[in-house]
């Protein structure tokens, strides 16, 4: 056995074997250990193999699927080793085989996979200063092919965030490590270009892949020799769902860097949660399908407006025709998208055959309630029709309530097969087969307390009470003795039971082959079934994202063909939903203004005033029009877009070993190469992870950078009040400010975006809401008004941490600690003890003032 277990491991050296024994997969040596850190399970050492003691652990079968949740979750692949041969005849061990490997972006079991997101499989090929990309959904069948250079790397990952990475073993591209996704080495040979684009061809079944604009992508085919093969090789079978090809161009997607999509919080907040970010608030899909769809629509905007404004143009009939009936009906929908990849697969359960003819049924009701009135609803609504012949055969075939899995029996309907039918006639006729056995055995014995019974180890017997047995008739042979009850069987009982047995063994064989063939059928059918799976996941998107517009009174954007953003009442959509669950008042809407002329605005104002949420809204806005859907404003014009840039607050980032500042400039510096005239750029508090002059100086400068030679749309929030100056020197910047009221020492924000420099930063006021001691905002207020005095009197030294300086004769009374402290002190209450320590307190309070 352990022969046979070494062979199997030799096949798959980097992956766990889980290797079936009767009731448990046991684990082996190195294996095993690695399974007890991960998953704390048990060691033990059994016998020994070559000379070493044999180190093992073992998991329950029924418990296989929380285990391999909880490896792929850690990045771990795992090989299931299954006893292929027969058990009964078997002379040795019986055989075994690795019949599926379970990867991290090879899964495809319902329970191992978040229900709203893929798991997508990338492999990356390197080829010169190019990188081929190469991506498979197996639960969507659909594949990927994309060219990249270095720096364009990070987005792409970002973008599709892969469950795992295949990397040439030799020649590990440096961006994929730098990424800590979870990587597996395949060999060389694998990243072959010429083998790529035959087994690409093999795969979609076509004879050239210039039909998909595909031909020229070499480096994108030497990817996907390696993941073709991978992907095959952990199906341990062909792939015959996956038949549709998308081929991507960088220049074809709006570009959403890393640090966009990490800073726009759109699927993950900065601190990596899930909510609120802007793909929770849109997210109100009725299927998982839908969800899948919509976080995809969200990180794929497209450059070309064409596919935006059909979207729009759906959910503006969605909203004129009522989508309530068609989310009503949606919910009733299942996921046709996983179902028919894991017929293709041959891994789906019977219930998923009932859920996905439940969801046939329900098409024409679904179609009645799509309205019409769009181009694009109209071609979803045509596509709700799977064939009849589908529908026909799961009714005909598959029970009304199969069992959970195929091995329990009871999956094929009654009536499908005649050789079944007999087959469970059989079984249920034993029943009375053995009632009437029973009262025959009775009256030719005249014992009246017999019984004919069954048991799973001992069959079919005759039972007797002890004192009874001695009228039992000679054909009876003993079978088994109890305390205080005899077995007995008779050759007509024997004959039965074989029968009995065998009918269900033959049973569940006959269900087994009837279901094989049942799938050969759906599996002919896929194309129509994936086609229903995509057709169902965009009307369910579409119709949330038109109750989102509806619930949220969001508008329909404008595409124009000159350039601008020009916003009017714009809110931030997560802020403003934070703002009405927690009862914390109104969201003041702002308008935004850019274009040819006015291509940056300069923000200044107080902390907290809302230059963040300002900045973040409009490009949100951008982003949402781009992927089709309404906007949180009153109305919204756009030009072309080609990027979204975000150079926001200062999250440190410790794992890489960045300082703030380096990391801030890092990211600035990639935004000056890459953005055009066309891209939106936010540029929030830039310069201050270093000394004051030097960050100011290179705020100026990148500021400069923007304006004249990207001459991006930029959204510059600073707190160098020397940047007012900029738009003086700069024609086509302006300068806006956040508003804030004074009343008293205290400081009200209205948060509104008004025209103009602020007037002042209110740190200290800040500083004071925030809860600081009274004595360290006294001290900050008084260097402050020294700081404004001297700079008027244009002189650069001033000591910061000085002792506040002497108060004027007069208001030295009001300020005093120790005359504070004094009327703060409520003599009545005091202890004598406590007099005594509040005299010596302000005692000592005196000595300061
Ligand atoms: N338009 C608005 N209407 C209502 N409340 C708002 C608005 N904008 C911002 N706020 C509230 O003010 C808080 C602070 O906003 P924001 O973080 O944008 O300020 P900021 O000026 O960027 O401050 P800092 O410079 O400290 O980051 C937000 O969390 C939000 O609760």
């Amino acid at each position: 056995m352990m022969a046979q277990y070494l062979r199997i491991k030799a096949e798959f050296p980097e992956t766990l074997v889980f290797y079936r024994m009767g009731d448990f997969y046991e684990v082996f040596f190195d294996d095993a250990r690695k399974a007890n850190a991960l998953l704390d399970i048990t060691l033990t050492v059994r016998g020994q193999s070559a000379g070493q003691p044999v180190v093992m652990a073992g998991v329950p079968v029924h418990s296989l699927e929380s285990y391999l949740a909880k490896l792929i979750k850690l990045g771990e692949a795992v090989a299931i080793a299954e006893q292929v041969g027969d058990v009964a005849t078997a002379k040795g061990p019986v055989e075994r085989k690795v019949v599926r490997v379970v990867t991290p972006g090879t899964v495809t079991d319902t329970e191992l996979l978040a229900d709203k997101q893929d798991s997508i499989l990338l492999a990356v090929a390197t080829q010169g200063k190019k990188l081929g990309l190469a991506w498979l959904s197996l639960t969507q069948g659909q594949l990927g092919l994309a060219e990249c250079s270095e720096r364009e790397l990070s987005s792409w990952l970002a973008r599709l965030a892969p469950a795992e990475v295949l990397v040439d073993r030799e020649r590990q591209p440096a961006g994929v490590l730098a990424a800590r996704l979870p990587i597996t080495n395949r060999p060389s040979w694998q990243f072959d270009s010429m083998l790529g684009a035959r087994k690409l061809c093999e795969q979609l079944g076509v004879a050239s892949l210039a039909g998909f604009n595909a031909q020229e992508f070499t480096a994108g085919h030497a990817a996907a020799a390696a993941l073709l093969s991978y992907a095959e090789h952990t199906q341990g079978r062909a792939l015959a769902h996956v038949k549709s090809l998308q081929v991507q161009r960088s220049s074809e997607l709006m570009d959403l860097p890393p640090a966009t999509q990490r800073n726009l919080e759109l699927t993950l907040t900065l601190r990596g949660e899930t909510t609120p970010t802007l793909l929770s608030v849109l997210d109100t899909c009725r299927s998982g399908m839908g969800s899948r769809a919509l976080r995809h629509w969200l990180l794929h905007p497209r450059r070309e407006r064409g596919e935006a404004l059909a979207r729009h143009g759906a959910i503006a009939a969605l909203l004129q025709g009522g989508f309530e009936g068609l989310r009503d009906a949606l919910r009733g929908v299942s996921d046709v998208e996983r179902i028919a990849a894991r017929i293709a697969l041959r891994q789906v359960r019977p219930r998923e055959l009932t859920g996905l003819r439940a969801t046939l049924q329900l098409l024409p009701q679904l179609q009645g309630t799509v309205p019409a009135g769009s181009a694009l609803l109209d071609e979803l609504a045509s596509g709700l029709l799977a064939s009849p012949h589908i529908e026909e055969l799961l009714r005909r075939a598959i029970a009304d309530e199969p069992a959970v899995l195929l091995r329990d029996g009871g999956v094929i309907a009654p009536g499908f097969d005649a050789e079944l039918d007999e087959l469970r006639a059989i079984q249920q006729n034993c029943d009375s087969f053995l009632l009437d056995l029973e009262t025959h055995e009775r009256a030719r014995t005249g014992i009246a307390n017999l019984r004919v019974q069954y048991n799973k180890v001992h069959g079919f017997y005759i039972e007797v009470t002890q004192g009874q047995v001695d009228k039992v008739p000679l054909d009876y042979q003993r079978r088994q003795t109890l305390k205080n009850a005899e077995r007995y069987i008779t050759p007509e009982l024997k004959a039965f039971e074989d029968k009995a047995l065998s009918a269900q063994e033959r049973a569940l064989a006959r269900e087994k082959l009837l279901f094989d063939a049942v799938l050969d059928h759906l599996i002919e059918e896929l194309a129509a079934l994936t086609q229903l799976g995509r057709a169902l996941a965009s009307l369910d998107a579409l119709a949330a994202l038109a109750e989102r517009a509806a619930t949220l009174r969001w508008c329909k954007p404008e595409f124009v063909g000159q350039p601008c953003i020009e916003i009017a009442g714009g809110r931030h959509p997560v802020v403003e939903m934070r703002l009405r669950e927690t009862g914390a008042g109104e969201f003041m809407a702002n308008d935004c203004r850019l274009d040819a002329r006015t291509r940056m605005q300069v923000i200044t104002g107080p902390n907290m005033g809302g230059k963040s949420t300002f900045m973040r809204q409009v490009a949100l806005i951008c982003l949402l029009a781009a992927i089709g859907s309404y906007v949180p404003a009153a109305a919204c014009r756009l030009g072309p877009m080609d990027a979204i840039h975000t150079r926001i607050g200062a999250a440190d980032d410790l794992a890489n070993a960045q300082s703030t500042f380096m990391l801030e400039m890092t990211e600035a510096a990639a935004i000056l190469h890459s953005a055009t005239d066309q891209s939106l750029v936010l540029m929030d508090e830039i310069g201050r992870g270093t000394s004051t002059f030097d960050g100011l100086a290179l705020a100026g400068a990148i500021a400069s950078h923007l304006h004249d030679k990207c001459r991006a749309f930029t959204l510059f929030a600073t707190h160098y009040f020397e940047l007012t100056e900029f738009p003086a020197k700069h024609q086509q910047a302006l300068n806006m400010h956040v508003s804030a009221v004074e009343s008293g020492e205290d400081i009200v924000f209205l948060h509104e975006i008004q025209p103009g420099p602020a007037s002042r930063s209110y740190g200290v006021q800040v500083a004071r809401l925030a809860g600081m001691p009274a004595s360290l905002v006294r001290q900050a207020r008084a260097t402050l008004e020294a700081l404004e005095a001297k700079a008027g009197e244009g002189e650069a030294q001033i000591d910061l941490f000085a002792a506040p300086p002497e108060p004027a004769p007069g208001v030295a009374a009001a300020t005093s600690p120790a005359l504070e402290a004094l009327q703060d002190l409520d003599p009545d209450a005091l202890s004598p003890r406590e007099a005594l320590e509040a005299l010596y307190k302000l005692k000592a309070l005196s000595k300061h003032a």
